[in-house]
């Protein structure tokens, strides 16, 4: 099998490294020289993990050509690239592949899930199916060989037992899942919860301020995808409770911590101006608010969290409120 995984950033080094560490044919091709150059050069990918030394095997390219007879394309890029990367890439393949998308949320102009996108933009000839890999997985953990458990969820059930044989090894144990539908959209909505987790974290609050959004944000995230189709048994798995407590408890999401700014400063100035990392929740969260507010879905959390970032609400104004809403019964 020759695997290309579309970039050279934290998820797709550390996924590529994990099919060189199988023995597999895989390379990276990277829109950033500086990436791809340290990759060959170094066996490393200093930007996101400093010392870390990766399999020296591993190779990275800047030419797209490289899809050319692939067997598996992995989409490691942010949702916002997912569809110019197919766009550019459907005229290279030249057989069926199978297309692994790893990113979580939504495209940002249609509000699509990222399966319908592939889909959309990857024509039937050059498609033999999509899977979606996701769940809990720091790639800073994974970049060093920590035990990690995920999901390859698709509509093929074949192309999914081989994805889960092709990444699985003693450290990334992988799951297969048919459930697209409510894998990606609990994948996508926990990045809003991590945030709203970060701003908690950020206020000050504590253990039982954390347990208390976990378990509410589930069930908003219950409620989103089972409006759409998704299993409620979806949401009780990796992609589901498993990927929302790494979010929400781990110094590693970039989510979690962006919301700790926001959080401590009691404002989204600062984060707005400076960040350039890759924050998903942040464009998640107004996609959730728009379609939410259209379908009638009940979101108190997602809702704060949209106030905060697009609507000028300070972070400790929300905490209150959401307490303070009627009082109700839990199921
Ligand atoms: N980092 C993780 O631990 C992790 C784990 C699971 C899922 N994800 C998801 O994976 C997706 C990618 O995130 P990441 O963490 O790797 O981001 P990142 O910021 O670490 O890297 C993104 C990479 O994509 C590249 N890129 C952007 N546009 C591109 C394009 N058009 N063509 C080729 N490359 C392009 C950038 O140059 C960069 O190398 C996100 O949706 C994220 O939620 C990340
Ligand atoms: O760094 P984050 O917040 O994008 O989280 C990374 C992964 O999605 C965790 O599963």
């Amino acid at each position: 099998m020759k695997t290309v995984v579309i970039g050279s950033g934290s998820w797709g080094t550390a996924l590529a490294q994990t099919l060189a560490d199988n023995g597999q044919d895989v390379t990276i091709y990277g829109v950033n020289a500086a990436e791809v150059n340290d990759i060959n050069e170094n066996h490393k990918n200093s930007k996101y993990f400093a010392e870390t030394a990766l399999n020296p095997v591993l190779r990275a390219t800047t030419d797209l050509s490289v899809v050319k007879d692939a067997d598996v394309v992995v989409l490691a890029v942010p949702t916002i690239a997912i569809e110019p990367i197919c766009k550019e890439i459907d005229p290279l393949l030249t057989k069926k592949a199978i297309v692994v998308n790893v990113a979580k949320g939504f495209n940002p102009k249609t509000n699509e899930r990222l399966s319908d996108v592939i889909r959309r933009c990857i024509s039937p000839d050059h498609l033999s199916s999509v899977v979606s890999l996701i769940g809990p997985s720091h790639a800073e953990e994974v970049v060093i060989r920590q035990l990690t458990s995920i999901d390859a969820v698709s509509q093929n059930d074949a192309d999914a037992i081989a994805i889960q044989n092709l990444f699985s090894n003693k450290y990334l144990r992988i799951y297969t899942g048919n459930d697209e539908v409510g894998s990606e959209l609990g994948a996508a909505i926990k990045n809003v919860m991590a945030i709203a987790s970060g701003i908690l974290s950020g206020l000050g609050y504590g253990d039982n301020t954390r347990a208390a959004l976990i378990t509410r944000g589930l069930q908003e995230m219950i409620r989103y995808g089972t409006y759409f189709g998704g299993k409620e048994e979806t949401f009780i798995g990796l992609t589901g409770i498993g990927d929302l407590i790494v979010t929400c408890t781990s110094v590693h999401s970039r989510n979690f911590e962006a919301g700790h700014q926001i959080g401590s400063e009691n404002t989204v100035e600062n984060f707005f101006r400076d960040n350039t990392k890759t924050v998903e929740g942040v464009r998640t969260a107004k996609i959730v608010h728009e379609v939410a507010k259209e379908k009638g879905i009940d979101m108190p959390i997602c809702e704060e969290v949209y106030q905060i970032l697009y609507e000028g609400k300070e972070p400790k104004d929300c905490a209150n409120d959401l307490m303070i809403r009627k009082l109700k019964a839990e199921f």
